[in-house]
């Protein structure tokens, strides 16, 4: 079974001509997205691809970049694709702030009884650490990585060949010993700030410091509005583009 990833959006959070940074896995078995932040259902309108042809949603952590989505996604499936409730794939502590936090404010309506999250999405809980079927041949394991500190956050490793980190902070050990020594993955996908002090993210002068075998492996991504003035400056590394596909398994 051939396994794809195609980023709907490869932007930082405040970036203005980019897209959320999240991403659409595709396979004959089905299509889901990891993210979806507030641009991600434009993206997806723009190849063609409608709420009720998403099997599932993953969600790394609840920043509106990485979320902003879900309220569009669920009432449209609701209004238009005859209440079609698709999976959100969610750790306990996510799954515990994300409707109170986040998406109850414009979507608890209970005159019309939508008082919880599971009026709008099946939700099914992931264990952390827990190679998890998400699909048929699409395997994810969801590890706690750092990104805002007491808040819950996570990157994912895909059929333990692929890391895709969303949001997090710089930890070259993790990268060395665990995504290249241990489980040799040939493909890593790490959001990058540009500039500054990589106070939540990993900047790109830090992820310069790893070895060029495992730059060779990196795709940027979560990346500035500035990003043309960084080509050629990148290492071994390449900046990964909205729309790009990956094949991860044929
Ligand atoms: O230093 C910072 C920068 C940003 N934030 C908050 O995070 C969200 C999302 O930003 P990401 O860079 O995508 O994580 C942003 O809207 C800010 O609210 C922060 O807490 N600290
Ligand atoms: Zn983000
Ligand atoms: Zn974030």
């Amino acid at each position: 079974m051939s396994l794809q990833i195609q980023m709907l959006g490869t932007g930082s959070a405040f970036a203005k001509t980019l897209y959320n940074t999240s991403a659409l896995v595709r396979s004959t078995n089905g299509n889901v997205l990891i993210d979806c932040g507030y641009s991600t259902p434009k993206s997806l309108h723009e190849i063609n691809i409608q709420p009720d042809q998403i099997d599932g949603i993953i969600i790394s952590h609840i920043h509106a970049d990485h979320v902003g989505g879900l309220e569009e996604m669920a009432f449209r499936l609701l209004y238009e694709f005859n209440h079609k409730k698709t999976k959100l794939f969610l750790t306990k502590s996510i799954a515990s702030i994300l409707w109170e936090n986040t998406l109850k404010g414009g979507m608890y309506n209970p005159s019309d009884g939508f008082t919880r999250i599971e009026d709008y999405f099946e939700i099914v809980l992931i264990d952390e650490h827990m190679p998890t079927e998400i699909l048929p041949g699409f395997t994810v394991e969801m590890i706690t990585t750092m990104h805002i500190p007491h808040k819950p956050n996570y990157s994912l490793f895909i059929n333990d060949q692929t890391f895709y980190s969303a949001d997090t902070q710089f930890n070259a050990e993790l990268l060395t010993q665990e995504v290249v020594n241990k489980r040799n993955c040939h493909t890593i996908l790490h959001d990058c700030q540009l500039s500054g002090h990589g106070a939540i993210h990993a900047t790109l002068e830090q992820l310069l410091t790893l070895p060029d075998d495992i730059q060779e492996r990196i795709y940027l991504m979560h990346y500035g509005d500035n990003m043309m003035n960084y080509i050629g400056k990148t290492g071994s590394m390449r900046f990964i583009q909205q729309h790009e596909v990956l094949i991860l398994s044929k």
